[in-house]
């Protein structure tokens, strides 16, 4: 269902990602190599998102930094779906891992100082962004994997849920959640969907209603991450497990998964 839900955001949503998704970007077997050679790496950095692409693998590294906690500031996010957009465009990228450069958080979620007395068309803008983030991460025709080096909370967390695969630090002191509850707020209806194609109804309904923050182990049982790995070793899995992926030949990561298939 998740992936079914990424190809309606794709193709029913989003004009421009429809087109896109015409392109397969995940023909033929290849043997692809997870360490990234100097000569064949590209690098494009705007001020809040570094951007590696390593054109030997079609993998790309998209790294937050926008300390203190890459909050999800309007600019941040406007940033964030243009270089996603240029790594969609570029039909030679077929997997983006998604990190942070900063020690211990991935994301605080939205920043809370474009919630707080802030015009409506402000507000309008700031959440259109969100959605769009959104919107490009699921709907995306490229594997995503979140290599989740800290703490997540909120839309941080939403960010690794829209991603396919999630790695986390093993460290006990990071948590992630769905945890709106706890600041008074209601998770709207696509955070909430994106969290039960994860983790099923009963664990979504009580991680919604209480407002759960995880541990990281916590995370691992829920089925809210995928794997956990020593905290150095989060982007070289993260490498390693994009490689496996995009080893499956033509669309069938995607295709042969059976939420869709039972759909
Ligand atoms: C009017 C609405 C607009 C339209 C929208 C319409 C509808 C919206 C309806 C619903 C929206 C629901 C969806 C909401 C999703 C969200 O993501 S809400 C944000 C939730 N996030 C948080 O609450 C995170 C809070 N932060 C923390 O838990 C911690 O800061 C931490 C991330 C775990 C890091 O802890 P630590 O390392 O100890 O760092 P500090 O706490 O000291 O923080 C450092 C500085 O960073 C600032 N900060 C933290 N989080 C945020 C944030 N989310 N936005 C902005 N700024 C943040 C913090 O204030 C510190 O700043 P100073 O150093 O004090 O200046």
């Amino acid at each position: 269902m998740a992936t079914l839900l990424k190809h309606s955001a794709k193709y029913a949503l989003s004009g421009r990602l429809a087109r896109l998704g015409v392109h397969s970007r995940h023909g033929g077997l290849q043997c692809l190599q997870p360490r990234l050679l100097p000569h064949q790496r590209s690098a494009s950095t705007s001020s809040k998102i570094l951007v590696e692409m390593d054109d030997s693998t079609g993998i790309a590294v998209l790294t937050m930094k926008n300390p203190p906690v890459n909050s999800l500031s309007l600019d941040f996010l406007t940033e964030f779906s243009i270089s996603l957009e240029k790594l969609e465009l570029d039909r030679g990228c077929r997997g983006v891992i998604l990190t942070s450069a900063l020690p211990k958080i991935f994301s605080a979620g939205l920043d809370i100082m474009e919630m707080y007395g802030k015009s409506p068309e402000h507000c309008g803008e700031f959440w259109k962004a969100v959605q769009e983030m959104w919107l490009r991460l699921y709907g995306s025709s490229m594997i995503t994997i979140a290599a989740i080096n800290g703490s997540s909370p909120a839309g941080g967390c939403l960010m690794a849920l829209a991603c396919d695969y999630r790695i986390m630090a093993e460290n006990p002191k990071y948590s992630i959640g769905l945890n709106e509850t706890q600041l008074g707020i209601v998770a709207p209806f696509w955070f909430k969907d994106t969290l039960v194609n994860t983790v099923g109804n009963r664990a979504a309904e009580l991680s919604l209603q209480l407002g759960l923050l995880y541990s990281a182990p916590d995370a691992l049982r829920t089925g809210l991450v995928d794997l956990l790995v020593p905290e150095d070793k989060v982007l070289s899995t993260a490498s390693q497990t994009m490689t496996q992926w995009l080893a499956i030949p033509g669309e069938n990561a995607i295709g042969s998964n059976p939420r869709v298939s039972s759909s």
